[in-house]
Order: structure tokens, then C-alpha cells, then sequence
């Protein structure tokens, strides 16, 4: 029975993925051990299967006796674990979530719908490191795997509307906060149907404004605003999450050599925990449009076509429509002005499901069924 190790499990993500694994009867056939920085001796948690007390997730020797890690604990826990384990010797697989080891060479990004074939390649290779992608290029291949797939695509840009879980809980709570502030300070006018429309714009902006509106997570109003830009600078102008767009693409798809361009801005709104992306896309031939939403539909079990009308868009291309399942809806097919190569297409998906926890869970199911 394969030793399993998960770190991070009582984390957004991780919690996410132990919901997940419990819904699909993951845990029977495998012995899993849970690992805590800071709970050890606590109980473990409640799998349907009997774990020992939490162990502590630095104690390298604990680690060593593992088959297989599986964390999302987060890029500094990776940072100072890996290394280590890995130059003690242990040959197990190491499952992350955390971006710190994606563009390693000896490490392969796992979203087995797009790149089973890369992943049973670099398996026969001997690889044992896999990690889980971006969550706005996952989901984006996910919708789009179709055209990829047939090479359609010779360049495309992705314009990128992120939710607030993509920071982190306490960034969900904050957007939370600020919608609440926003809203209490007019709730005398909103009460009363004759006030001035303008009279409560003015005053919301000043309650966004002023010193007491709760930013310190992210730093700025998120609720009534945006935020066009998300995660460090890099050199050439690129937030580092529009970086990640290209890279990890072509990693994802074994490009590397012959890279598909690929650029954008990205961009925090207020929604919760979906992602959405509005993509051009030039391809590399005039393909009808009937033919590309049949190879969108058929790439995948969880891409849903949605047709470019008012009310199958609004009523199940957003947000609120995709959060919490497995569905990467995509829609708003058209072909743009610009020509017949010049497609648009806009998706949605659930930044901790496809975004996150569920290349990670297949990941594992892969190594059992090896
Ligand atoms: N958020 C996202 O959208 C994505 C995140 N990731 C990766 O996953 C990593 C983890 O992200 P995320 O799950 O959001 O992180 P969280 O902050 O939710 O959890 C990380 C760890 O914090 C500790 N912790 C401390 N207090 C609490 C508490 N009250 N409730 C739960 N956990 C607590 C836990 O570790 P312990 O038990 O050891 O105390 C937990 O494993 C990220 O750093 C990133 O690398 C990847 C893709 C998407
Ligand atoms: N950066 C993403 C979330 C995330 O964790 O990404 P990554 O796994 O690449 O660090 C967002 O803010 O929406």
C-alpha cells in the first residue's frame, strides 16, 4: 500500500483537495499520513480511514519513510523541505501545488485531460516530481484543450478577471469586509427609495477612500473596483501571473521549443473563487465556427460549451454558475471583426477545483494505478 504523505491539507486548497479525494473514495488503498508546522501530536483528520496523530512536516526522517508527498502547504514550505529530501536520497514522488518547483527541468506540471501523454512520458523517464499549474493557465487549457490539441492556435492573448481566492482566505474575507462597508455606508439611502442616486455613488467612493476601509490584505479597494495587476514584477513589463500565462502553457503542453505566444494583462476583480479569461485567438487557419465548438465540447468531460446568446451566457457563464463544480464552461464564440483566423472566446472555472486541488488528486491516482 502506498504511503502517502499530505502537507497543507487544512489549508484553502488542501482542504479542497481532502473533500475531493473523500467524495471520490480516494483514501481507501492507500495509507495516508497527515503532516502539520504547527498542530503536531493533534488528532488527523476525519478521512474515513484510521491516520495516526499529525506529524511534524520539517522532520525529514518522517518524510523519507514516505512513497509520495502531497503538498499544498504553500512555496516556502517547499522552499525549505525539498531540497533537502531530495539530497538525503528519498526517491518518492513529490505531489505540489505551489508554483517554486513548475519550470524546474526535472519537474513535469500535471493537468492530465491536456497532458496525460507528457506526464506517462516523463513517468517512464523516472520522473518523481509533479507539480499542479496556474490556476488561470489550467483552467484556460482545460476550456480550450480542444484547439490546442488540433494545433489551431498560432497566437492568443488572455485577458484575465481573477477572484479573491487566488490571494488566499484571508483576501476572500477582506473583499467580504469591503462589500459590507460599502454597502453599510449607505444604508439609509439604499432604505429609502426616493434618495439620489448620486448622492450614494459619492458617498461609496468616499467610504472606498477613506482611511478606515479594510485594505490591509489587499492593499487597495477591491469591492466597486479592480486590480490590473497580480503577484510581482518582472523585468520586460509582465506581472509575474502574465508570465506564468506563456510559460507554463508550453511547459504544460511540451512546447517548450516551439512555444505558442501567448500574452495578457491580468487582472483581481470581486468575484470569490472563479476565475474568468477572455481570450483572443488568431488561428492558423479560417476554421468554421461549428467545427471549433465540436472540438472544444469533445476535448474533455468537464468543458461545456455555452452558446453566444444573452441567456445561456449570463445564466451559466459566470461565477456564480461555475463555483464549486468541476465545469469549465466556455462561451461568447464568436469570430472577431478582424477576419475569420480572429476567434474570441471567454471561460470560467472554479480556481480551487481545476485552478488547484484536482490535478493534484489525479496526479496521485495516476502513481496508484502505475
Ligand atoms: N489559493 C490558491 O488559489 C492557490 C494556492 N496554491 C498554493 O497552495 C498554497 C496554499 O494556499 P492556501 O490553501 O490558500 O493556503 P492557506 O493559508 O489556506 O493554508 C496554508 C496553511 O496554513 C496553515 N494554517 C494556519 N492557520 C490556519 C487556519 N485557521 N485554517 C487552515 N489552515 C491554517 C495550515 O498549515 P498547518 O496545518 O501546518 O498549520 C495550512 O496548511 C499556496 O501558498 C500556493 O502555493 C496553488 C494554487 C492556487
Ligand atoms: N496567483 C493566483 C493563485 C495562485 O496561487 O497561483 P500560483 O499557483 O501560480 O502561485 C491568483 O492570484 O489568482
Amino acid at each position: 500500500m502506498l504511503k502517502v504523505g499530505f502537507v497543507g491539507w487544512r489549508g484553502m486548497v488542501g482542504s479542497v483537495l481532502m473533500q475531493r479525494m473523500i467524495e471520490d473514495g480516494d483514501f481507501q488503498g492507500i495509507e495516508p499520513i497527515f503532516f502539520t508546522t504547527s498542530q503536531v501530536g493533534q488528532a488527523g483528520p476525519d478521512v474515513g480511514v484510521d491516520v495516526p496523530p499529525l506529524k511534524d512536516a520539517f522532520d525529514q526522517d518522517a518524510l523519507k519513510a514516505l512513497d509520495v508527498v502531497v503538498t499544498s502547504q504553500g512555496g516556502e514550505y517547499t522552499e525549505k523541505v525539498y531540497a533537502d529530501l531530495r539530497q538525503s536520497g528519498w526517491k518518492g514522488y513529490w505531489i505540489d501545488a505551489a508554483s517554486t518547483l513548475r519550470m524546474a527541468d526535472d519537474s513535469t506540471i500535471v493537468l492530465d485531460p491536456v497532458n496525460r501523454k507528457v506526464i506517462d512520458a516523463q513517468l517512464a523517464k523516472g520522473a518523481k516530481t509533479f507539480v499542479g499549474g496556474n490556476c488561470t493557465v489550467s483552467l484556460m487549457l482545460m476550456g480550450l484543450g480542444g484547439l490546442f490539441e488540433a494545433d489551431l492556435i498560432e497566437w492568443m492573448t488572455s485577458m484575465t478577471y481573477q477572484a479573491a481566492s487566488g490571494s488566499g482566505a484571508k483576501h476572500m474575507r477582506e473583499l467580504l469586509n469591503q462589500m459590507g462597508s460599502l454597502r453599510d455606508s449607505v444604508a439609509d439611502e439604499l432604505a429609502d427609495p426616493g434618495s439620489a442616486i448620486l448622492d450614494i455613488d459619492r458617498k461609496v467612493t468616499a467610504a472606498m477612500r477613506s482611511g478606515e476601509f479594510p485594505t490591509d490584505n489587499f492593499g487597495a479597494p477591491l469591492a466597486g473596483s479592480l486590480l490590473p495587476w497580480i503577484d510581482k514584477a518582472m523585468d520586460n513589463g509582465q506581472s509575474k501571473e502574465e508570465w506564468k500565462g506563456s510559460v507554463e502553457t508550453n511547459k504544460i503542453l511540451g512546447l517548450q521549443d516551439n512555444p505558442i505566444p501567448i500574452d495578457g494583462l491580468c487582472v483581481r476583480i470581486g468575484a470569490m473563487r472563479s476565475h474568468s479569461q477572455a481570450f483572443t485567438i488568431k488561428l492558423k487557419k479560417d476554421v468554421p465556427i461549428d467545427e471549433i465548438e465540436d472540438r472544444l465540447a469533445r476535448h474533455n468531460d468537464w468543458v461545456k460549451v455555452i452558446g453566444n446568446d444573452k441567456d445561456a451566457t449570463i445564466d451559466g457563464l459566470t461565477p456564480a454558475a461555475a463555483t464549486g463544480t468541476l465545469s469549465v464552461p466556455v462561451g461568447r464564440l464568436r469570430k472577431l471583426a478582424m477576419g475569420g483566423e480572429y476567434l474570441s472566446a471567454f471561460s470560467v472555472g472554479d480556481q480551487l477545483l481545476w485552478g488547484a486541488a484536482e490535478p493534484l488528486k489525479r496526479m496521485l491516482k495516476i502513481l496508484r494505478e502505475q
